[in-house]
């Protein structure tokens, strides 16, 4: 486990291990814990380090300012290539541990695939990720994070800039008096105290943008049915069904993610709905209105002004109808564009790039859960456990036939709001993968793969007595409706079973089938079932003896006395195929099985 970890993170530093090799051992990681509990991946670590270059290297898209550039720049080599196409962006990610982009760069699935595996974070130095195609993101292993609250402020401030500025015609008049006029009844404007604002999408954006409506003297009221009442509360804000906020609104300003359920919100049907002589103000992201209806409503009149810093295309059309209307004031996506919110959005997002390369699970992370820090280091020895644990049951599958359904039961004495899974859970999948698959899953990946290959796993939480402190007593698997190639793992029920613990901050192996067993696990195992008579300890050590093959730990576990006994070997190397064959052999055992951790 810990060996394999150590490899995904010289995978991610390398530029010169091949592309295959990294698939085969990557894994990526999460918890830097996870690096250091295994003595024997510090060495390996070690002899890699010496042989290739070990700074990851990262693409910056898109225009990042200096700060961020200079942190990225101690951790790994940087690469800015602004303006590519998106050929050259395909041909070049292939290079990349990392890509950082902002609102102009698309991330498509191609990128994706076109990365061969080495992609292992998009960084994108914003808030809205709707440029970065998720589903193949997560498909692929691929973190994206994102940099969630640092233009929050200069997005707001250009919402109310946009707001003012649209009430009071302010860019119409300016063009006017550049051009030599001066129009003053042609642009007299609309007052903002009183009037009744209506925010849609009441997140961090919005709630900024309410509290300085506020201090307009505005009437503000908000649609976004997952914020919480006592946030709107506390502003003063009253929260409203859609069609309520607007049809009563003055004002309208958009602060909603791209997701399918926001795209063309904002459409004919919507627009009749609203009070006639609405304007409206957007600084969230192009597709949520849709453009041709908002014409239409600019045409007929519904809709007053609008005041627009995004748009569907990017930049629009010369010949756009919508960005030409006289009643239109267009920023070309400036919301995020503050100093100190360039400066800002650079440093957060280069430091949860460097946090994931590290293996570090960055905490904004967009497609992957979030696992605080102090859960992934209490939970370090247990992800070592899960995935042993899915590596056992596989391989303990008859011909490699088919799985689809798998248990695993978690006995804690802790109650299930109090133990998070996931991460256990993504472990096992890849214990169950691994060894059957050259899939590599992580966090990111694990419900996607298993789902896709046809894997159903269900979890149960078991309460016990026992000390709240650890978070787990014991994990099994169990793999339903397969034909074991080690019998005895079959359980009463007539599943697959295995099962183990933590000892000692170690994984180790506990039950198979209905059978105990107890012993720590490393290396390889060789299962024996058999006789249980005097002399087969020594009968099977010999033959491993003699292949030079070192004996880490041997348990025996009787079911009855001179009659049956599971026998557990662990193995430091993995014996011939002519020394298991022999072990076969021995005339009191049963049965026997050699499976790799
Ligand atoms: N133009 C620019 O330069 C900038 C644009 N943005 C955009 O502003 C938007 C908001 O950003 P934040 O406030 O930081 O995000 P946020 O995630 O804090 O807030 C978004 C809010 O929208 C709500 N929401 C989601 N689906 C909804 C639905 N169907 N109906 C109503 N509400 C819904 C969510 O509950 C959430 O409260 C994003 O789209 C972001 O891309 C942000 C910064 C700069
Ligand atoms: O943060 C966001 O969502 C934005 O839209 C800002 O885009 P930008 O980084 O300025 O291209």
């Amino acid at each position: 486990m810990a060996v394999t970890y150590s490899w995904n993170f010289l995978s991610h530093a390398s530029t010169s291990t091949p592309s295959n090799v990294r698939c085969k051992i990557s894994l990526p990681s999460f918890s830097p814990h996870l690096f250091r509990y295994d003595k024997r991946h510090a060495k390996r670590f070690a002899i890699a380090v010496t042989m290739v270059d070990t700074r990851p290297t990262v693409l910056v898209s898109e225009k990042l300012e200096e700060a961020g550039l200079e942190l990225l720049r101690r951790f790994s080599n940087v690469d800015c290539s602004y303006n590519l196409s998106p050929e050259e962006l395909c041909t070049k990610i292939s290079l990349c541990d990392a890509l950082i982009v902002r609102s102009g760069t698309k991330v498509t699935r191609e990128v994706f695939e076109r990365s061969g595996g080495r992609l292992k974070v998009v960084g994108r130095a914003g808030v809205g990720i709707d440029n970065v195609d998720l589903s193949a993101a997560t498909e692929h292993g691929c973190l994206v994070v994102n940099a969630p609250t640092a233009n929050t402020l200069a997005a707001a401030e250009h919402g109310i800039a946009l707001l003012t500025v649209m009430a009071r015609n302010i860019a119409q008049a300016d063009a006017s008096v550049k051009s030599g006029k001066w129009q003053r009844s042609k642009y007299v404007g609309v007052s903002l105290v009183g009037k009744t604002l209506a925010i849609i999408g009441f997140g961090k954006v919005g709630s900024e943008v309410a509290r300085r409506a506020k201090g307009l003297c505005m009437h503000v009221i908000a649609y976004d049915p997952y914020a919480p009442a006592e946030r709107a509360h506390a502003i003063g804000v009253e929260l409203l069904t859609f069609d309520e906020a607007i049809s009563t609104a003055d004002f309208i300003s958009l602060h909603l993610p791209l997701t399918p359920a926001t795209s063309k919100m904002f459409n004919d049907e919507t627009f009749s709905n609203m009070k006639r002589g609405v304007r409206i103000v957007s600084v969230a992201c192009g597709g949520v209105i849709d453009e041709d209806a908002l014409v239409r409503a600019l045409d007929s009149g519904i809709v007053a002004q609008a005041a627009l810093d995004v748009f569907i295309e990017e930049p629009p059309r010369r010949d756009s109808k919508l960005v030409l209307h006289e009643k239109v004031i267009a920023t070309p996506h400036l919301g995020a564009s503050t100093l100190e919110a360039q400066e800002g959005a650079a440093i957060e997002i280069a430091e949860a790039v460097i946090e994931a390369l590290k293996g570090e699970l960055a905490s904004s992370a967009v497609n992957a859960p979030m696992v605080p820090v102090e859960v992934l280091s209490e939970l370090a020895p247990y992800v070592g456990l899960a995935e042993k644990l899915g590596k056992l049951a596989v391989q303990l599958v008859a011909g490699g036939s088919g799985i689809s359904s798998v248990k695993v039961t978690y006995t804690s004495a802790r109650t299930s709001s109090d133990l998070d899974t996931r991460l256990l859970r993504a472990m096992i999948t890849n214990g169950l993968l691994e060894p059957i698959s050259s899939v590599f899953v992580n966090l990111v990946n694990a419900d996607f793969t298993a789902k896709q290959r046809g894997l159903r796993i269900t979890e149960e939480h078991v309460l016990v007595d026992g000390s709240p402190e650890n978070p787990l007593e014991f994990i099994q698997v169990q793999i339903a409706n397969v034909e074991s190639k080690f019998a005895s793992a079959i359980c009463d029920s007539g599943e697959i079973k295995v099962e183990g613990k933590v000892k000692d901050g170690r994984p180790h192996f506990t039950k198979v089938g209905s059978f105990s067993v107890g012993v720590s696990l490393e290396g390889s195992i060789i299962l024996c079932r058999q006789v249980d008579q005097p002399g087969i300890i020594g009968d099977v050590g010999s033959i491993l003896g003699e292949e030079n093959v070192n004996v880490n730990f041997m348990s025996v576990g009787r079911i009855v006395a001179r009659k049956q006994a599971i026998m557990t070997i662990g193995v430091d190397e993995e014996p011939s195929k002519e020394a298991l064959k022999k072990i076969g052999e021995v005339p009191a055992i049963e049965e026997f099985a050699f499976l790799r951790l």
